[in-house]
């Protein structure tokens, strides 16, 4: 039986704002109870700067979760107790490594009804936590966002974030238009793919755009050396100073409290980026294994890639809904099926490319924001570390800062890491190609047939955009040089 396409409602999406609640996040508690935990986030920089919230955490009760009454409460209290939760481990001079039962206790709670990991999730510091400016305007523009909360205070941590929520929300509409293609795909209407591939190249453009207006108001050193250390897990995190991980303490016996290691808040959480990959079956291997090299390896299941393994880390229903999504994702053999159709294949093909641009974009924020800034943080250290010596401190590093002298052939240290705990640069460059292999698999396949290539169509505009940023795509680079030989002048 063919499998049901996904209905939205079912998984908590939203047919206006995908993956962001359909309405805005709630800016506190409505019960009074919770207020206790209200006015520790309120005042979370202060609490933090004046080193006194590990204290009040401490003190406080442990609140009952019997209280909150509906999916926007729960949202709130796992997104609020998780900015708590960082700011406790890493809002002093050294990591802590236990986390008092006030937080544990009605975190796990919220994690077993949300089905999320006990950390700071993308859900809980992105997804559940902005507000519009003004509730008439449209929510799906920088312009009209705010965030509800930072651990910084800063319009820079804001801005990282709102980044992802304006992303979030510019590209909800392409879930419902991408079910509609995969429908399309069943009934035969090629036309109809046509269409919606050409709209969903031409929106990832623009979500690209977004993208690079990180720039514009989140500073680089004040990410790396100010936000990025709160928004790591415990996961690989033995140079900022948890090599174990940390403990939950629970209020139960001491001896049956174990260290535990969770991957921090990370945009590989996010599910729309999974679900455009998804609907182009755009597939991701295991960091470091090459095309083809699942076949080899022995009968052992393979190890899930860090995209995939990420899912765990998005809220039950919308891991549940990419599941759906894989089981019904059709276009990308419906393209394959018709590969005499030249107007589908550009179409399929320049989604793709236009996907892995906006990853080449990303790979180059990771290099400003992460790379560079690295290094620079490395060379303070060790210019200061001299004078530390002299007066016999010792600094604990919260930016992360790699071991030195471990670089790998790119001149990258090997330590760096995401704040996922994946090994960044290596992982992106692959993750970036993989999302090209379904159109180049496509144009060897027809190679090998001695099929004639997409040559003497019309491009569109957005398809004649796409034919430059993926060179490593041969279908588009054909069509944009046959054009190019016929006078360049056959696009829409
Ligand atoms: C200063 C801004 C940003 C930095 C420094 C950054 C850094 C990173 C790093 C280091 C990773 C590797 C995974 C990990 O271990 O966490 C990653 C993954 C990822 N990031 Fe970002 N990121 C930024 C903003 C964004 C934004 C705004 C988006 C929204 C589209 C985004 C999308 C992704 C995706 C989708 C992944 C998973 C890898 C993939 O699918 O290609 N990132 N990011
Ligand atoms: N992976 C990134 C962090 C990151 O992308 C992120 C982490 C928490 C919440 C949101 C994030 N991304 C963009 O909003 C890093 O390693 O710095």
């Amino acid at each position: 039986m063919v499998a049901q396409i996904p209905n939205l409602a079912d998984y908590d999406v939203s047919v206006e704002n995908g993956f962001l609640p359909a309405q805005p996040p709630l800016e506190s508690l409505p019960d009074e109870y919770y207020k206790p935990w209200e006015d520790i986030v309120k005042n979370l920089q202060g609490l933090v700067l004046s080193k006194r919230l590990r204290g009040v955490v401490e003190k406080l009760p442990v609140l009952s979760t019997d209280r909150l009454q509906d999916l926007p409460q729960w949202r709130r209290a796992y997104s609020i107790l998780g900015f708590i939760m960082h700011a406790y481990i890493w809002g002093g001079n050294k990591p802590a490594e236990r986390i008092p039962p006030p937080i544990t206790i009605p975190l796990m709670e919220t994690c077993d009804h949300l089905e999320l990991p006990p950390v700071a999730t993308y859900a809980g510091l992105v997804l559940w936590n902005w507000k519009p400016l003004f509730e008439s305007e449209r929510t799906d523009t920088l312009s009209n966002l705010d965030m509800l909360h930072t651990f910084t205070g800063s319009m820079d941590e804001k801005w990282f974030y709102l980044v992802s929520v304006a992303i979030e929300a510019r590209g909800a509409p392409l879930i419902p238009m991408m079910l509609h293609a995969i429908d399309a795909a069943r009934r035969g209407d090629r036309n109809m793919v046509i269409q919606c591939l050409r709209n969903f190249a031409e929106r990832i453009d623009e979500l690209g755009v977004l993208l690079t207006k990180m720039y514009d108001n989140c500073d680089p050193h004040v990410f790396y050396n100010r936000i990025r250390p709160f928004l790591a897990g415990s996961k690989n995190m033995a140079d900022a100073g948890l090599p174990n991980g940390v403990v939950f303490d629970n209020g139960g016996a001491i001896n049956k409290q174990r260290y535990v290691q969770f991957s921090g808040g990370s945009n590989a959480q996010s599910s729309i980026i999974q679900f455009f990959d998804l609907v182009l079956s755009v597939e991701h291997r295991p960091t470091g294994q090459k095309k083809g090299d699942e076949q080899h390896s022995s009968k052992k299941a393979p190890p899930p890639s860090f995209i995939h393994e990420m899912r765990k880390y998005m809220p039950g229903p919308h891991a549940r809904f990419l599941k759906e999504v894989g089981k019904v994702a059709n276009l990308r053999s419906f393209v394959e099926e018709n590969s005499y159709d030249h107007a589908l294949t550009v179409a399929f093909d320049a989604s793709l490319a236009m996907l892995s641009a906006l990853r080449d974009k990303h790979i180059q924020i990771v290099s400003r924001y992460i790379i560079i800034q690295s290094a620079a943080a490395k060379k303070r250290s060790e210019a200061e570390s001299g004078k530390d010596q002299k007066h016999g401190e010792k600094r604990v590093d919260l930016a992360h800062r790699p071991k030195s002298n471990d670089k790998d052939k790119d001149g990258e240290k090997k330590g760096l890491k995401g704040t996922g705990g994946s090994t960044l640069i290596p992982f992106l460059r692959q993750a970036r190609d993989e999302t090209g292999e379904p159109a180049v698999d496509a144009w060897a396949r027809r190679l090998l047939s001695k099929e004639k290539g997409p040559a003497g169509i019309q491009l569109s505009h957005i398809e004649r955009r796409a034919s430059r940023s993926m060179p490593q795509c041969p279908g588009l680079a054909t069509v944009w040089q046959a054009e190019q030989s016929e006078g360049g002048l056959c696009f829409t």
